[in-house]
């Protein structure tokens, strides 16, 4: 494969990755193609790896061994504080949202404009601001709010608001869903497959939820023995037999996710047959 088909497809590639802290070994020749336009989940037990994993991927985690591309730019072999152009490409999502406590929610998602546009005007850059804003799901009036003064699941669509300031061809989200109430949850899911539906986004989502893995991954990687150690649609993954995906998945928490996919999609299919059902306006 060439190196730009190989870009187009796989936006992400990482090979051989190994990753040590002191004498504990976190990654040990750890692989993972990302798919161009996928949500990819990425899945495993507490302390796997899987933000020291997205860290190396955005530079932020400097790699034992091993080469990671994005965009077919080597993450690994650019110095520290290396200009590398593939940066505004992406947006990142933190666990927590990592805002800037003393900065309103537009003063956030400015920051990244301001450091990659310093050119831009002060209006242009309130009108992007907003306009991210209220693309996040959030009113208009957050732009002026500050971080104390927002609600858990407020600050994921500020901290989402933020990572999509540049526009970004690909969104590594760090468990966007934990500490959401199941409602509050289920809309940002819905929002980022419409982001990924509208803006073609690529998508590097780290999650403990079952329900986002069903309801909008098209494909998950699970981390377990400090490797990746099987990726693919959820049907094909339970395929390989692997205890830990087997119990992950078909545990008592899989098998009640799986059951309300199952619902949800039933409900789509009636819903989409009664619209079919229903006699058009002036048609036949
Ligand atoms: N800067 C660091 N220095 C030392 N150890 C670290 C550092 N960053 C991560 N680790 C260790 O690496 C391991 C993996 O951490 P990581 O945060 O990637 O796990 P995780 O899979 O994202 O966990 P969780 O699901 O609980 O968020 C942990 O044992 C953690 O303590």
């Amino acid at each position: 494969m060439s190196g730009e088909e190989s870009e187009f497809q796989y936006p992400i590639v990482v090979d051989g990755l190994v990753n040590r802290f002191g004498t504990q070994t976190v990654h040990e020749d750890l692989s993972l193609k990302v798919k161009q336009g996928e949500i990819l989940g990425v899945v495993g037990g507490s302390g796997t790896g899987k933000s020291v994993l997205m860290r190396s991927i955005i530079g932020l985690q400097r790699p034992n061994e091993g080469h990671i591309e994005v965009f077919g730019n080597s993450i690994t072999e650019a110095e520290p504080d290396e200009e590398i152009g593939v940066r505004s490409r992406w947006g990142v999502l933190f666990q927590g949202g990592a805002l800037f406590s003393t900065l309103t929610v537009g003063e956030n998602v400015q920051v990244p404009l301001k450091q990659f546009y310093p050119e831009l005007s002060q209006k242009l850059l309130d009108e992007i601001a907003l306009y991210k804003v209220i693309m996040s799901g959030l009113p208009a009036e957050a732009v002026n709010k500050y971080p104390s003064e927002l609600s858990g699941g407020m600050k994921k669509r500020a901290g989402l608001a933020r990572a999509l300031a540049l526009d970004p061809e690909l969104l590594f989200l760090d468990e966007p869903t934990a500490g959401l109430d199941p409602i509050g949850a289920a809309k940002f899911d819905k929002l980022t497959k419409e982001l990924q539906d509208t803006l073609g986004l690529t998508v590097f989502l780290i999650t403990h939820d079952l329900d986002t893995l069903h309801e909008i991954c098209d494909r998950v990687a699970v981390i377990a023995d400090r490797k990746v150690i099987g990726v693919g649609t959820i049907d094909e993954l339970l395929a390989t037999e692997h205890p830990w995906i087997l119990d992950y998945f078909t545990g008592p928490r899989g098998r009640a996710a799986q059951a309300a996919q199952a619902r949800e999609s039933k409900r789509e299919v009636s819903s989409a047959s009664r619209s079919m059902d229903k006699p058009r306006k002036g048609g036949a």
